[in-house]
């Protein structure tokens, strides 16, 4: 049975679902803050359940030999080492979509809460003092509004900011003008964002291009008196120059949902006047958290009990009702790899994937990166689907796919070519309607061959008496031969012969085959069928 660790707090929705799947689950919200009891407890499970308090460094995916599965209740996976966890075959996945309206209604929240100083009214009245005069605020309605980063979210606050009557621009390299045309918001360069907006507001993940987006530098090009809004991740802020820029006064407040540093315990931004200051709250409504739970601990339920992908970030998506109809076709995928990753001995330069027919239709992200995992197995035992990719990317080893309408007279059929130096082998392979994979040509020449656990694969002239030569040897030997699939490009030329033993065979044995004169290759394959 599957065992997840629940590290963070989540809805207790989360806890219930795995148990109902058929999961077992620990849930202890408090362990992600304690890295150590982390690194002492991770081996034990195959799936870590968290939000934004658990750090998955490289350490703990190291001390988690059965991990399978990391899911992120929420949206930023910043706290995760994808590379990490990809090299070593797990899948990183998150919830795009379960919290996005709360965090823009955060971000709204803060724009009104520093507009009008809420906090510092508030507390000033519940002191007792009545300063009607301290407290003057400003209009939204007429107000430009600069959203930098107009994904999910910037979308969604975007779309409030218009309902408030505010002028709407925004800043995002993958914003179309379709997009931007049907929010009713305008798209502009950074620059012109920084001159044009009173109230700017940030939505983009934490990247190399976007850390200190807003620095000294950014506010100096902005308007006297700007408003800034951060709900998407510290770090898009340089903390300290937005706090010397509201001393001065150029930023007349700021509303900062997300720190450099978190847990954040200082800040040059705390104690400022008109800074509105909340502990990561983005996201903490109970419906975001209802939906980030259940969704997360149906993902990752998916993987574990079915091998279902939906919403991962370092491996393409297979819904579970793709799963049964994809399922056989990634086998056929990784057995063609693994075929021609046990055949080639010299490092591999190309690799080139053919579907035809109904595989063309299907998810072939999926199918190639199983037929990577399988070509790249021979070497790296602990290789998957999910690390096959980037194992293969940084071997420096090229891959392409192409597609085509069904052209033979299967319904359809994977082609496997592995080019190197020295040489271009090729493999194709179809699924019958039984689900069981074929072998259906190797090196060009056509045969249909099952797939079994342990097979002989050799290489020869196409003389009379090879058949009569093995079939002699594996007798003397005691050994029974399920199938024996031959084929031959023409008359007299190369032959390629494929055995179906019933069991393994010993080197010695293996020896014996490649002296007998008929036979110029022999090699052992195995199969996981
Ligand atoms: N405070 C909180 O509790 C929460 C914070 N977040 C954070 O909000 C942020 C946005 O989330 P979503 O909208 O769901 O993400 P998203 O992926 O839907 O949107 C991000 C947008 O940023 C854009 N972008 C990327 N690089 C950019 C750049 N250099 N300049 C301008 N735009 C750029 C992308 O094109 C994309 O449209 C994330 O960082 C996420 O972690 C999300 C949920 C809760
Ligand atoms: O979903 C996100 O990106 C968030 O930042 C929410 O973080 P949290 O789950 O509240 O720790």
């Amino acid at each position: 049975m599957a065992r997840v660790l629940v590290s963070d707090k989540l809805s207790t929705t989360a806890v219930q679902i795995f148990k109902d799947r058929g999961v077992e689950v620990d849930y202890l919200p408090d362990l992600g803050k304690d890295k150590d009891k982390l690194l002492e407890v991770i081996g034990q499970y195959d799936g870590l359940a968290i939000r934004s308090a658990t750090k998955v460094t490289e350490k703990v995916i190291e001390a988690a030999p059965k991990l399978k599965v990391v899911g992120r209740a929420g949206i930023g996976v910043d706290n995760v080492d994808i590379p990490a966890a990809s090299r070593k075959g797990i899948i990183v996945m998150n919830t795009p979509f379960g919290n996005s309206i709360t965090t823009a209604e955060h971000a709204i929240a803060l724009m009104f809460a520093v507009a009008r100083q809420i906090p510092a009214a508030d507390a000033s009245t519940q002191a007792g003092k009545w300063e009607k005069n301290r407290f003057m605020g400003v209009e939204i309605t007429g107000k430009t509004l600069g959203i930098i980063g107009c994904g999910n979210i910037g979308a969604i606050v975007a779309s409030r900011g218009v309902g408030l009557k505010m002028r709407v621009v925004a800043f995002d390299p993958f914003l179309s003008p379709e997009r931007a045309a049907t929010l009713g918001i305008e798209k502009v360069e950074l620059e012109e964002l920084f001159r044009r907006a009173d109230f700017i507001t940030l939505h983009t993940p934490l990247t190399d291009r976007t850390r200190n987006i807003i620095d000294a530098a950014a506010i100096a090009m902005m308007k006297d008196g700007v408003r800034i809004i951060n709900c998407a991740r510290g770090g898009l802020v340089a903390e300290k120059d937005l706090a010397d820029a509201i001393r001065s006064g150029k930023v007349a407040g700021a509303g900062v949902d997300v720190f450099e540093t978190e847990p954040a315990t200082d800040s040059p931004l705390f104690g400022l006047d008109n800074v509105v200051c909340t502990p990561h709250l983005g996201a903490s409504t109970s419906e975001a958290q209802e939906n980030v739970a259940l969704q997360v601990a149906e993902q990752m339920a998916d993987y574990l009990v079915q091998g279902a992908v939906s919403n991962a970030l370092n491996m393409p998506s297979i819904s579970a009702e793709e799963a049964p109809i994809l399922t056989p076709y990634v086998k056929l995928a990784e057995i063609l790899g693994s075929f021609a990753g046990q055949l080639t001995e010299e490092p591999i330069k190309e690799v080139e994937i053919l579907f035809d027919g109904s595989p063309a239709g299907m998810n072939t992200r999926a199918l190639v990166a199983a037929a990577l995992a399988g070509l790249l197995k021979p070497q790296m035992q602990s290789v998957n689907m999910v690390s096959a990719p980037l194992m293969a990317k940084e071997r420096g080893i090229a891959v392409s796919e192409v597609r085509r309408d069904k052209t033979g007279v299967f319904d359809g059929y994977v082609q496997l070519t592995v080019k190197t130096e020295k040489q271009s082998r090729s493999v194709a392979g179809t699924c019958f309607s039984d689900g069981k994979p074929r072998f259906i040509q190797i090196k060009g020449i056509n045969m249909e061959a099952d797939v079994g656990s342990h097979m002989l694969y050799t290489a020869n002239k196409d003389i009379p008496g090879v058949i009569g030569e093995l079939g002699m040897t594996f007798g003397r030997k005691g050994i029974n031969i399920a199938n024996f699939h031959l084929g031959r490009d023409h008359e007299g030329g190369n032959a390629i012969a494929l055995l179906y033993l019933d069991g393994p065979l010993s080197e010695e044995f293996l020896d014996e085959v490649r002296a007998l004169k008929a036979i110029g290759q022999a090699k052992l394959l195995t199969f996981d069928v």
